[in-house]
């Protein structure tokens, strides 16, 4: 796992984001077992991650609009590639990017991206707004997982023998980011087809 510090820039994100948030509204999603997600979500490209009570997978329509998922922003994906050679993953070429908003209080559970044809592609993770704290467990759930600080900019990458990984999102702490006001962002590159 690779972590480059501040390595995007969140005003050129946040008007990106807010822009795709216009063509696919960031929403909360349910679990196959009826629970909700604690992260409001939305995607951008090719396909996009979906959770329902038919379980997760990758969806070539937004479910809510009926529409295509709006394309990934060229920055997106230039940000994506440079930071993946960066860590030494040439030639990554994602074609989905889930979005996550954390209000303050929401988190995510330790679990592994495992929805992707290709596990020798990596993961290219960027943390927007309010801090977080990144949990960092190992190839089993039960593996007890180490802490890392991440801020807005920084963004880490996770190929290789790390792709499976469990990781999850502490609960975000209160706080007001002068771009992102009281919300966490996470964009997620992957090559989920
Ligand atoms: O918010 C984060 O930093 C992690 C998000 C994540 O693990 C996921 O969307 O699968
Ligand atoms: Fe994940």
């Amino acid at each position: 796992m690779v972590l480059l510090r501040r390595w995007a820039d969140p005003a050129t994100l946040l008007a990106l984001i807010q822009a795709l948030a216009e063509q696919a509204p960031f929403r909360f999603m349910t679990t196959r077992r009826g629970g909700k997600l604690a992260a409001a979500m939305t995607s951008a490209g090719a396909s996009g991650w979906v959770s329902d009570a038919r379980g997760y997978r990758y969806e070539s329509r937004d479910p809510l609009t009926g529409q295509s998922w709006p394309a990934m922003p060229d920055a997106f994906l230039v940000l994506a590639d440079t930071a993946a050679a960066e860590a030494g993953f040439p030639g990554f070429a994602p074609d989905t990017c889930l979005i996550n908003r954390y209000a303050v209080r929401a988190g995510m559970g330790l679990h592994r991206d495992g929805d992707e044809r290709d596990f020798d592609q990596p993961i290219v993770s960027v943390s927007l707004g309010l801090p977080a704290v990144f949990l960092v467990g190992g190839m089993e759930k039960d593996e007890k997982p180490f802490s890392v600080g991440l801020e807005s900019g920084d963004v880490l990458v996770f190929g290789g023998p790390a792709r499976l990984l469990f990781h999850g999102i502490r609960p975000v702490k209160p706080g007001d980011d002068p771009l992102f006001g009281p919300f966490r962002y996470n964009l997620t590159f992957r090559r989920a087809r």
